[in-house]
């Protein structure tokens, strides 16, 4: 047996393990990395900065034995079966005390299943997010893990020197019991969705209402994200406009097939938010409207039945304004939804999740940091119990003096034939949310007129009902 003289290991070497570890070895722990595809295991050495320690191997079990004890092993493999297949590899080669990262997106169902299945064999496993992409994870990912209190102060100052720093702290942070890491990335993925959704819309309606150029585009969100909507998402959007095509000499934007991919995130926040009745419309609109854009054929086959071109704007300055208010609110709205749905689980779930901890993690490294994080690490600083941000007085100021703006972008999409859904749920959901009498009266007049269901009244408590029409 080899002396046991590396810190970490890392199983999976695809976009995130690779350069995840290579991070690792940059920060000057000595990694080990195994892939089930040899050429990825091979090509891990040669990408390594000169004079860090870092070693490809063939085996699980030359890992296993390579690794100071306890051992830390990591794992970035697609969600779903490859994580129980590596779980079931590393079972008769660990033993008790050792500890297992899931650093993947996994659901956080399967996340607590494993976490009892590991427990009884004393085996620590920690489901944790981590957000960056490709650069994020080589330079300095968001990192989400919860559950094992006993493993986590083991890992964690690998896990601080690896994490993106703002202001000198790492964006690294123990968010909760069980699955709670894996819950956070979860809805991570929900907001990010919910923005990607907005900054369509509001390229279609730059692109297609106003006329203007990538290059144009380019500077609008370049503008933007100089200002109140700084944001990482703005600042790719920006960049994605000068990218030429190296096949036609086009822009690249312009080549790409209008029909969004989706691994299972944002589907999965809308599914856990209508189990415990939590309103997030913007992500679900997200989530949506990728499912309407995979509909290509029956869209074309459509639009020759149905659809009038959209409509120019005349006015191009103010409308701009407008837009960027418009993006401004849709941003904060998605974290609004996103950040209520992770109070409400965390209660639901019992999941203990640190709401201020969640927002000063998400300010660096991560595909939703943005100069809003700020604010809302400030609102929970205020108040971390609060339910929804948009209760807060400063959020409440920031959002009413462009809400006229909201409402203008919104009707001039509906008037002129753009499917601003996401924009125009955003405006649906602060009209509801802010209301203090919805017609929701009448519905319940309804289920007690046709199923007896019963109704509270305004001037008296407890529950009624009428023998309707008689
Ligand atoms: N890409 C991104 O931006 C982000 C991804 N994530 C999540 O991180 C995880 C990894 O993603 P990503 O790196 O993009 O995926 P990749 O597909 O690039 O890499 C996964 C790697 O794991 C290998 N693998 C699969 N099963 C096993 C196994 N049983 N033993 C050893 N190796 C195995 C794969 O090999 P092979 O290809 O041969 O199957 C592949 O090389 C996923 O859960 C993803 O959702 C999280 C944040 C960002
Ligand atoms: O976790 C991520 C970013 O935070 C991954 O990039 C994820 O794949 C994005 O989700 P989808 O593929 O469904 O768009």
């Amino acid at each position: 047996m080899s002396t046991p003289q590396f810190n970490f290991g890392m199983i999976g070497l695809g976009v995130m393990g690779r350069n995840f570890l290579l991070n690792m070895a940059d920060n000057k722990f000595k990694v080990i990395g195994f892939d089930k595809d040899s050429q990825k295991t091979s090509a891990l050495e040669s990408s390594a900065t000169p004079g860090t320690t870092v070693k490809g191997v063939g085996t699980l079990k030359e890992m296993i034995d390579l690794l100071e004890i306890p051992r830390k092993i990591m794992m970035l493999v697609p969600a779903g079966k490859p994580v129980d297949d590596v779980i079931e590899d590393l079972l008769p080669l660990v033993q008790p005390g050792d500890i297992i990262i899931d650093g993947g997106n996994s659901h956080y169902t399967d996340t607590l299943r494993r976490v009892k299945y590991l427990e009884d064999k004393k085996i620590h496993f920690i489901g944790m997010g981590v957000s960056g992409g490709e650069q994020g994870a080589r330079t300095g990912p968001s990192i989400m893990p919860g559950g094992d209190p006993v493993a986590y102060p083991v890992v964690k100052p690998m896990l601080e020197a690896v994490a993106a720093k703002v202001n000198g702290v790492p964006c690294v942070a123990h968010l909760g019991r069980d699955a709670a890491g894996h819950y956070v990335k979860m809805v991570h993925n929900g907001i990010e969705y919910s923005i990607m959704q907005l900054t369509t819309e509001i390229y279609e309606m730059l692109h297609k209402g106003l006329g203007l150029t990538n290059d144009e585009m380019h500077k609008v969100f370049a503008d933007w994200n100089a200002g109140d909507l700084q944001s990482f998402l703005i600042e790719i959007t920006a960049d994605i406009f000068l990218q030429k095509d190296d096949k036609t000499n086009n822009r690249l934007v312009d080549m790409i097939l209008d029909k969004a991919g989706a691994k299972g995130t944002g589907k999965w926040t809308s599914q856990d938010a209508m189990e415990i009745g939590v309103p997030i419309p913007s992500i679900d609109m997200a989530v949506t409207m990728r499912n309407i854009s995979a509909l290509k054929e029956e869209r074309v086959q459509a639009s020759a039945l149905y659809k009038p071109s959209e409509k120019a704007f005349p006015e191009k300055e103010d409308f701009i304004k407008q837009l960027h208010d418009a993006m401004f609110i849709g941003m904060l709205i998605s974290y609004a939804q996103g950040l209520e749905l992770l109070t409400k689980a965390s209660n639901e779930w019992k999941m203990e999740i640190p709401m201020k901890e969640v927002v000063r993690v998400w300010r660096g490294g991560c595909i939703i940091r943005s100069s809003l994080l700020e604010v809302f690490t400030s609102v929970y600083g205020r108040n971390e119990k609060i339910s929804n941000i948009l209760l807060d007085k400063e959020i409440a100021n920031l959002l009413t003096g462009k809400l006229a703006n909201l409402r203008n972008v919104v009707s001039k999409a509906a008037l002129n034939g753009y499917a601003a859904s996401g924009l125009m749920t955003v405006l649906s959901y602060i009209d509801a949310y802010t209301s203090d009498r919805l017609p929701t009266n009448l519905l319940q007049a309804q289920r007690d007129y046709f199923g007896a269901h019963t109704y509270e009244r305004v001037d008296e408590p407890g529950k009624f009902h009428t023998e309707w029409g008689k």
